[in-house]
């Protein structure tokens, strides 16, 4: 993505001057702060830049003959000579002065005039004065709307910069988002498309652009037309308000409204062929046939023929018909490379086309528009208009294509009958253009080949009706119907042309035709027009036999066919992606039958997102297990729904709500209800995990005892009652489970809850075993468990005082109290063990074997 527009030698970011020293500058960057990384430079640079800026408003645009008579530095002007660049054109004089004074520039002049040095050389020279180094970030950002200009543009700042130490950025679709984004803070000089830069405005947190400098809009009319219209807003909209902008094109806007969205300060209008008595270069011929819709093809056949050795662009409507044209003629081989370009095309295909063009010395190029505007194909002979541009202006930058820079070219449009109003326009746009025939005795047909050829081929059968649908679509959007109009076009003809036997289906336009004959729509009068040559038939409403013949002619072909209507709803889909959606259609008028039909059919395409949004509008809940115990009843898992009646009746309520809303009270009481089943949750997950800890701790001590008999005589003086419990070995543990309830004999007035979430140990003994063992989680974990912290201390006590007497060497400041502390039993402990924190401990001073002794003495006393 990113190069650096530097030369060889000066590979570091520090510059060193020509007396080898470095200087610090103090130099303050747009926003007054000093960055603190910037880079030295020269006194010799500073001194070069004061002059230049001096020279800058003393300049006289006719004095210009060389660019070294421009006030520029010298590593442009190095930059400049070793790519041959020694005059400047009449728009480089004039944009280049401006430009450097700091003005709104509106560039416009010839194709191949030399607009991009116009704006490339005030970008390098106003960032080069303006010292900027990578450390202050972007200062500079280029729009233009196709990736190849784009790439183009790129390249002529890598060539003319090579002396310059800024870095530059080609921020294009198709290319990995990833890897622009990383390296997007250490461009000064940003080459765009507008989609993809707005990409990144909105997703990027490294781009910033709060100090740019200038924006240039190559091909402006084109960016800031409805088809980028939002986008440039949005792209607007994130630039500083204070910058320079300079706006070139061959068709430059003067629209206010494209001048005001852009907030210009005193642009100024640099047209140098305003004046000039052609629109085009005086290099360029032109000239125009009229030709039957049947006889395109064959044309083309013809001419490349006859032009073997040429290098020629042929441009088309669509990328469909593009991609049939180059499969069908590759294989017919008219004797010269064929290459296409379109813009579904895979972009490293689009750039290794691109470049395979410029490279070769003979070759046809099938493209789109996207191949129309800016490219600089070198030395190209021909540029066929297969198909008629959507208006002058487009017609002028295709042509353009060729006669570039004091060079010359020609160019050929074909236009069909119905299309001939399109000369009028190029007239008023000051194109010279001349009708010439086709000699009928030149013109080969292929017909009957292609006809052969997809017989065999069902791909290019397919490919070949998809141009069809795509290029009557296109003539149907197209916005100016005084020139375009589908109804005037015979399409059996055009499918015959194309290889089909049969005309494929066209259902928008059937679906038109019925709507233009059932209904009167008040603004559909050229639909109805059939023939280009009888004037008198244009009356809004009125339908002359010729006019029904013709409906029903192409009625008939539109019918023909029903087994290709999937292909062609999937083509119908792609020209609506690259067609410019700036005007309405006129004439359509769906019936509520046909837009349900029509809403039925898109809904037949499910798409996962659509499933997926069809599911939470319906408020399922997909993939939901529902589990039932052994009677049918739901059991309800408490992680993952609610559990309580109250919740689950809230969640039902909400559900079935049509208003939606939320009842405050009665969602808080649901949470109560559902705060206590979490708790239990919880508590459970806790004894478990204590429960998992025993068991290891016992693992861990037998094994120890069984390795050294001795530590197993050695009683570790802090235990905790609950891991006592567990590690009791079998005997002894059951010895206390036959001893009596303590309840019983001690009195049991508090309550028993505690048993709901421990395991269950047995009928007999469960409910005292459980109060031994949970009683110590509960006073960890729920201190506010107040059942068990009553009942524990009463024994506790009891075994503590036997204890302390017993042992005899008891620190009573060392008993727990006995309302904190409860029961503490003895027990071995593996030497290294931690001491839990929060567990009170006492020292029986017993080996284990004698203190369960003890333990079964006292409880056998108070029996
Ligand atoms: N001063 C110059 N000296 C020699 N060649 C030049 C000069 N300026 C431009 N050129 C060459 O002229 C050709 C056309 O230039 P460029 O692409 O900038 O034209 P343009 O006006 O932008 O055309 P378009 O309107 O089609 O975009 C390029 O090959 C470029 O290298």
């Amino acid at each position: 993505m990113e190069t650096e527009m530097k030369s060889p030698n000066s590979s570091t970011e520090k510059k060193i001057n020509s007396q080898g020293s470095e200087k610090t500058k103090k130099k303050k960057n747009s926003k007054g702060k000093m960055h603190p990384g910037r880079v030295k430079t020269s006194a010799i640079e500073q001194h070069e830049i004061k002059n230049l800026e001096i020279r800058y408003t003393a300049v006289e645009t006719s004095a210009i003959q060389k660019f070294r008579d421009i006030p520029l530095s010298k590593k442009t002007l190095q930059g400049l000579k070793q790519n041959e660049y020694v005059t400047p054109t009449d728009v480089q004089k004039e944009s280049i002065v401006l430009a450097l004074r700091g003005m709104d520039v509106l560039g416009a002049a010839k194709t191949g005039s030399g607009k991009t040095l116009a704006f490339v050389i005030p970008v390098l020279e106003r960032l080069y004065c303006l010292q900027w180094t990578r450390l202050d970030g972007l200062g500079a950002l280029i729009i233009t709307p196709t990736r190849e200009l784009a790439y183009q543009i790129f390249e002529t700042f890598r060539k003319v910069g090579i002396q310059h130490d800024f870095s530059a950025g080609l921020i294009i679709g198709g290319k990995d988002l990833n890897f622009e984004r990383k390296r997007l803070d250490q461009c000064n000089i940003m080459i765009c498309t507008p989609g993809r830069v707005l990409h990144h405005m909105d997703e990027n947190p490294l781009f910033d652009c709060s100090n740019l400098q200038m924006l240039v809009i190559d091909e402006a009319d084109r960016c800031l037309d409805l088809g980028f219209q939002q986008t440039m807003n949005g792209i607007i909209e994130n630039l500083p308000p204070k910058r320079q902008t300079l706006l070139f094109s061959a068709t430059q806007t003067k629209s206010v409204k494209d001048l005001a969205r852009l907030s210009l300060k005193d642009p100024v209008y640099v047209s140098v062929h305003e004046h000039a008595q052609y629109s085009t270069p005086e290099s360029l011929r032109q000239s125009y046939i009229i030709t039957p819709i049947q006889n395109k093809i064959d044309i083309l056949w013809s001419f490349l023929r006859s032009h073997r050795k040429k290098k020629l662009i042929v441009f088309l409507t669509s990328c469909k018909q593009v991609r049939f044209i180059h499969q069908a003629f590759t294989r017919l081989r008219p004797g010269l490379p064929v290459l296409a370009l379109y813009g579904t095309m895979h972009q490293m295909k689009r750039m290794s086309v691109y470049e395979e063009f410029c490279e070769k010395e003979t070759a046809v190029l099938f493209a789109t528009d996207i191949a129309a505007r800016g490219l600089d194909f070198p030395n190209i002979d021909w540029v066929l208009q297969m198909d008629c541009p959507d208006d002058a202006s487009s017609y002028i930058h295709r042509a353009g294509r060729t006669a570039r820079y004091q060079k010359g070219g020609e160019s050929l449009l074909m236009l069909l009958p119905s299309e001939e109003a399109m000369v009028e326009q190029l007239a008023q746009k000051k194109i010279p253009i001349q009708k010439i025939e086709v000699n009928p005795a030149k013109l080969f047909s292929i017909q009957r080949k292609l006809e052969a050829m997809l017989a065999r081929d069902v791909e290019l059968k397919q490919m070949a009706q998809r141009a069809f649908v795509t290029y009557a679509k296109s003539i149907f959007l197209m916005k100016d119907k005084s020139i375009f109009d589908v109804t005037a076009i015979d399409l059996n003809a055009l499918a015959r042309s194309l290889g089909l036997a049969l005309a494929p289906r066209v259902r928008f336009l059937q679906k038109h035709l019925k709507a233009t004959t059932t209904a009167e729509p008040p603004q559909a009068p050229r639909m109805l027009k059939p023939n280009y040559d009888s004037p008198d038939n244009k009356e809004v409403g009125v339908e002359s036999s010729e006019q029904k013949w013709r409906r029903n002619d192409l009625e008939a072909a539109y019918n023909f066919h029903a087994e290709n209507e999937e292909q062609d709803s999937d083509s119908d889909e792609g020209i609506f992606k690259l067609k410019r959606k700036d005007h309405a259609l006129p004439g359509v008028v769906e019936s509520e039958e046909e837009v349900a039909v029509e809403k039925k059919k898109k809904e037949k395409i499910l798409t996962k997102e659509k499933v997926a949004k069809r599911i939470l509008a319906k408020k399922l809940k997909a993939n939901k297990i529902v589990n039932f115990d052994d009677d049918g009843n739901r059991i309800y898992d408490a992680s993952r729904e609610k559990v309580s009646e109250l919740g689950r009746n809230l969640e039902i309520e909400a559900l079935m709500s049509v208003t939606g809303g939320i009842n405050l009270d009665e969602a808080k009481r649901a949470m109560e209800e559902e705060d206590k089943y979490d708790k239990e949750l919880f508590r459970q997950r806790i004894k478990a995990k204590h429960r998992e800890d025993r068991l290891k701790a016992k693992a861990e001590r037998r094994l120890a005892n069984r390795v050294d008999k001795e530590d197993e005589k050695s009683v570790d003086d802090e235990e905790e009652d609950e891991e006592d419990e567990e590690s009791l070995d079998g005997s002894v543990a059951d010895i206390i489970d036959a001893l009596p309830d303590p309840d019983r004999i001690y009195g049991s007035n508090q309550g028993g809850s505690d048993e709901d979430g421990d395991v269950y140990r047995g009928p007999a003994v469960a409910k005292k075993r459980t109060r031994l063992s949970e009683s110590e989680d509960d006073d960890e974990e729920y201190s506010d468990d107040e059942s068990e912290e009553e009942e524990v201390p009463i024994k506790q006590k009891t075994i503590s005082k036997k204890r302390s007497q017993s042992s005899g060497d008891d620190d009573n400041q060392d008993q727990p109290s006995p309302t904190k502390t409860k029961k503490k039993w003895v027990k071995k402990k593996p030497p290294k063990k931690q001491k839990p924190a929060k567990i009170n401990k006492f020292d029986t001073g017993l080996d284990l074997a004698m203190d369960e002794e003890l333990a079964l003495h006292i409880l056998g006393s108070k029996n």
